[in-house]
């Protein structure tokens, strides 16, 4: 999906919200254990009950992985249920040398076809370059991460001046466009945002970090939006483990649209 259909589905469907498929099976209902593949009916409902709210998808590559052979069997049908109009992210956090980044842009971009994989810059633009080289794919770049560690290097000041993230910033603006790049920032660093929209204001920013993690929807909106929407804001504990009885994809939905209701509101104050 390329930028100006990802900014028309956040427009047709009054929503910037990436649903997280944090897929852990000691969490899904107990009832779906008796399916042959239980990680991929539980998404399968998730996704039935959320994507009228919902632009996005992002299975989080760990979860998977962590249950082998089975687990990228799961991902793969995940992958190839969602509809062509929803933006997929493999949240897979890769990036090495180049020869070897390449691979992992195949396995991502090619075998499963996601849109976009998110990418750590630390190991520099060699190691960012091989997955920007694919038509219409993404790299999504680790800017300002949310989880409370993100603290011991990425606000590092800078002999040269500014902070180590806002280095990653400005540097990384060099090696994609808005067309092929965007940043994540953490949605409990709501402080910064006004910050990052001076540096990078028309790149789109994947925010994980509401729901579970606490992150404020209101003040990151009205930080972070931009004319064509901007931002791409997940949750993934608060949707799919909203219930774990019988009725946890009905509640994932009713989640999901609590969360696009107060987004279309800020849609229409901002855009
Ligand atoms: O790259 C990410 O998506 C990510 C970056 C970050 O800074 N913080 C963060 O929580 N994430 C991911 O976003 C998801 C957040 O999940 P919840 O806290 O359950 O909504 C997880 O898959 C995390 O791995």
């Amino acid at each position: 999906m390329n930028y100006q259909e990802l900014s028309q589905q956040i427009k047709s469907k009054s929503s910037y919200l990436c649903v997280g498929l944090d897929s852990d099976i000691n969490k899904i209902p107990q009832h779906l254990l008796k399916e042959e593949d239980p990680i991929f009916e539980f998404n399968k409902q998730i996704i039935d009950a959320t994507i009228d709210y919902a632009v996005a998808y992002k299975p989080n590559i760990a979860f998977y992985e962590s249950m082998g052979v089975k687990g990228w069997e799961s991902l793969q049908k995940t992958i190839e249920y969602l509809p062509d109009d929803v933006f997929t992210i493999a949240d897979a956090k890769r990036g090495d040398i180049g020869n070897t980044s390449k691979m992992y842009a195949k396995a991502f971009f090619e075998q499963m076809n996601f849109d976009s994989i998110t990418v750590a810059p630390y190991m520099g633009s060699d190691s960012v370059e091989p997955f920007l080289e694919f038509e219409d794919k993404w790299v999504i770049l680790l800017a300002l991460t949310s989880n409370a560690g993100g603290k011991d290097f990425q606000f590092e000041s800078l002999n040269s001046g500014g902070l180590l993230y806002q280095k990653v910033l400005e540097v990384s603006q060099k090696w994609g466009t808005k067309e092929n790049m965007m940043y994540v920032v953490g949605a409990t660093r709501s402080d910064e945002f006004k910050e990052i929209r001076k540096l990078v204001p028309n790149h789109f920013l994947l925010v994980p970090g509401v729901g579970a993690q606490g992150g404020n929807l209101k003040e990151l909106s009205q930080n972070g939006l931009n004319k064509d929407g901007g931002l791409l804001v997940n949750s993934s504990r608060g949707i799919i483990y909203a219930s774990n009885g019988q009725d946890f994809a009905k509640t994932a939905g009713i989640k999901a649209l609590e969360i696009q209701k107060d987004m279309a509101g800020y849609l229409d104050q901002y855009l």
